[in-house]
C-alpha cells in the first residue's frame, strides 16, 4: 500500500472507513501536483456501497461517542490540534504540491485550521439545555440540546484542511459522528490527513470516516442517504444549491449548512488612507490566486481618488511573485485545475471584449495565470457580476458614496466585503448597508476568526459557522415535558 509521508503520520492512499481500506469504485483518483502534474497519490475511490458502509458505520459509533464525558472528547481534540502543529512542515509542504498554496497561505490555513479545532474543544462543556415553567400545574418543561446525530460533510480544494476541519471538529466535538468527502483535487490535505489526525489523537475506530470519491458518481447519494441528520457543505453555489434541492426534497429530509460563491465587493471611499487600501487590495485579491470565497472580486473606488488608486494599486500588483510555490517568495502559485484555468482565459477574453482597460497583463504559463487588472469596469459587465476564483480583477468608479454602495450589493451573492474609510463610523454605517454575512472596515475581505461567525446572505449560502454559531449548527433542541402530578382530563 502506497503512502504519503507526513513525517510518523504516514497516510494511507485509501478511504478511511473504520479502517483503511481501498474504495470499491471502479474508479482510481490519481492525485496530481497542479503546478507541474507530478502523481502524488493513486487512491481507489469510495462506490456508492463505501458511503452505505461509512454512514452506517459512523452511525454505530456516534451513541457511545456521545456518551464519552465533555473532557475526553476536549482531550481528542486538543490533542488533534497538537499533532497538526507538530506535523505544520509536513502539512505546508503537502498543501504546496497538492493544492498549488504558497507558503504564506499554507501556514495561514494551518493557523485556522488549529484555531478552529482549539475553539471546538471548548464546545463540549459550552452545551446547554433548558428548563422552562409550565402553565400547566405538576408540569415541567427540559429542553435537552443533543448531538443532530450523523453529520456529511462535503468540501472544497481552495481550503482543503481549513474548509473540513470547520465542520469535522465542531461536529465530533458536539457528540456527532461524521462521514467526509473531501474534493478530488484534495483527497490527502482535505479528508485523508484529518483521519490519520485523528486516529492518531485517539478518536474512536467508526467516528470520523473519509471517503474519498468524485462528488458526480457518489454526491447525489451521499446527500440523499437516510442516516446523517445534517449535510455540512462549502463549495460552489450551483452545486449547493442542486445539494439543497434533493436534502429538502428528497427521501429522507434532513438539515444542510450549506458555505457558497462570493462575489466581494472592496471598497475605497474618498477619505481612505491608499498606504493602508492599496496593499489590502493586493492582499485580498490575490493570496491563494484569488482562489477564496471571500477573496475581493470587484474593488469600488471613490471618482476623486480613482486614478491615482489605479495607479498605486498596479504598481503594487507588478511586484506581486508568481510561479512555483517551492519559491518562498512566490504569492500566485498555479490554479488548481485546467477546467479553473480555461474559465479563467475566457473571463480575461469576455472582459476585453466588454472593453475594460487591461492595465496589468501578466503571462499564463501553464496553470500559473499571473495578476491580471482590469479599470474601468462596469456593472454590466461579466467581471462585475461573476465571482472570478482566480488572480483577476476589476477596478469600478464609483460617482459618490451612494453608488459605492449601490455597487456594492448590486450582485446575487453577499458573503464577505470591505469598506476603507478614515471615520470609523462613516464606515459602520456604510458596512450596515452592505447585504452581506460579513464586513470588515480598514481590513482586508479574507478573515475567519474560530470564535466569531462566518457565513452568507443571498446566493452565498445558508448558516453559520464558529463559536456558539457552529453549537447551533451541529445540534439539535429536544423538549421534553415532565408531568409529576395526576391530571385530570376534559373526556
Ligand atoms: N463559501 C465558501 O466557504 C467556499 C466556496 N467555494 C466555492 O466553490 C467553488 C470552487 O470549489 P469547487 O470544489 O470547484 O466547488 P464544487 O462545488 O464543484 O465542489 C465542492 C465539493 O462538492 C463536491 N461535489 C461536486 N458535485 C457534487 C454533487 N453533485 N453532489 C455532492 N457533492 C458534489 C465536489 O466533489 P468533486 O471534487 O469530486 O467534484 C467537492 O468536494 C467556487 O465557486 C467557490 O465560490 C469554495 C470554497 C469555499
Ligand atoms: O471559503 C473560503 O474560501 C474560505 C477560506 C478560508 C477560510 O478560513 C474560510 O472560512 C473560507
Amino acid at each position: 500500500m502506497s503512502e504519503s509521508t507526513v513525517q510518523s503520520l504516514s497516510v494511507p492512499h485509501q478511504i478511511f472507513v473504520g479502517r483503511w481500506q481501498d474504495g470499491t469504485s471502479e474508479r482510481t483518483l490519481v492525485d496530481r501536483n497542479p503546478f507541474d502534474d507530478t502523481e502524488l497519490a493513486r487512491i481507489r475511490q469510495a462506490s456508492a456501497q463505501d458511503v452505505d458502509l461509512a454512514f452506517e458505520t459512523a452511525q454505530a459509533a456516534q451513541t457511545a461517542w456521545a456518551a464519552l464525558p465533555p473532557a475526553e472528547r476536549s482531550a481528542v481534540l486538543n490533542r488533534a490540534a497538537d499533532i497538526i502543529e507538530a506535523h505544520r512542515g509536513e502539512i505546508v509542504e503537502l498543501l504546496k504540491t497538492e493544492s498549488g498554496s504558497s507558503e504564506l497561505k499554507a501556514n495561514v490555513e494551518i493557523d485556522i485550521t488549529i484555531g478552529a479545532t482549539r475553539e471546538a474543544a471548548t464546545f463540549p462543556t459550552r452545551v446547554h439545555g433548558r428548563i422552562a415553567p409550565s402553565n400547566s400545574p405538576g408540569k415541567e418543561n427540559r429542553v435537552y440540546r443533543e448531538p443532530v446525530g450523523v453529520v456529511g460533510v462535503i468540501s472544497p480544494w481552495n481550503f482543503p484542511l481549513t474548509l473540513s476541519q470547520r465542520s469535522v471538529a465542531p461536529a465530533l466535538a458536539l457528540g456527532n459522528a461524521v462521514v467526509l468527502k473531501p474534493a478530488s483535487d484534495t483527497p490527502i490535505s482535505g479528508g485523508l490527513l484529518l483521519a490519520r489526525v485523528f486516529e492518531e489523537a485517539g478518536l474512536p475506530a467508526g467516528v470520523l470516516n473519509v471517503v474519498p470519491g468524485s462528488g458526480s458518481e457518489i454526491g447525489d447519494h451521499f446527500v440523499e442517504h437516510p442516516i446523517p441528520s445534517l449535510i455540512s457543505f462549502t463549495g460552489s453555489t450551483p452545486v449547493g444549491q442542486r445539494l439543497g434541492e434533493i436534502a429538502i426534497g428528497g427521501k429522507h429530509m434532513k438539515r444542510v449548512s450549506l458555505e457558497l460563491g462570493g462575489n466581494a465587493p472592496f471598497v475605497v471611499l474618498a477619505d481612505a488612507d491608499l498606504d493602508q487600501a492599496v496593499p489590502a487590495a493586493v492582499m485580498a485579491k490575490f493570496l491563494h490566486q484569488g482562489q477564496i470565497c471571500m477573496a475581493a472580486n470587484r474593488i469600488i473606488v471613490a471618482a476623486e481618488i480613482y486614478d491615482e488608486f489605479v495607479r498605486r494599486f498596479t504598481e503594487h500588483v507588478k511586484t506581486v511573485r508568481f510561479g512555483s510555490t517551492d519559491l518562498g517568495e512566490t504569492i500566485v502559485g498555479p490554479i488548481i485545475n485546467d477546467e479553473q484555468v480555461r474559465s479563467l482565459t475566457e473571463k480575461i477574453d469576455q472582459a476585453l471584449a466588454e472593453g475594460a482597460r487591461h492595465v496589468v497583463a501578466g503571462p499564463i504559463e501553464g496553470r500559473v495565470v499571473a495578476p491580471q487588472v482590469f479599470a474601468d469596469v462596469t456593472s454590466e459587465m461579466e467581471l462585475f457580476r461573476e465571482e472570478i476564483f482566480g488572480p483577476i480583477v476589476g477596478i469600478v468608479r464609483a460617482a459618490d458614496e451612494a453608488e459605492a454602495l449601490a455597487l456594492a450589493n448590486d450582485t446575487v451573492f453577499g458573503l464577505s466585503s470591505s469598506v476603507f474609510t478614515r471615520d470609523i463610523e462613516r464606515g459602520v454605517r456604510f458596512a450596515r448597508g452592505i447585504k452581506a454575512g460579513m464586513t470588515h472596515i480598514n481590513d482586508i475581505t479574507v478573515s475567519d476568526e474560530a470564535h466569531v461567525m462566518f457565513g452568507g446572505e443571498k446566493n452565498s449560502g445558508l448558516g453559520r459557522f464558529n463559536g456558539d454559531w457552529a453549537i447551533e449548527e451541529f445540534t439539535t433542541d429536544h423538549w421534553i415535558s415532565v408531568r409529576s402530578q395526576p391530571q385530570a382530563f376534559p373526556f
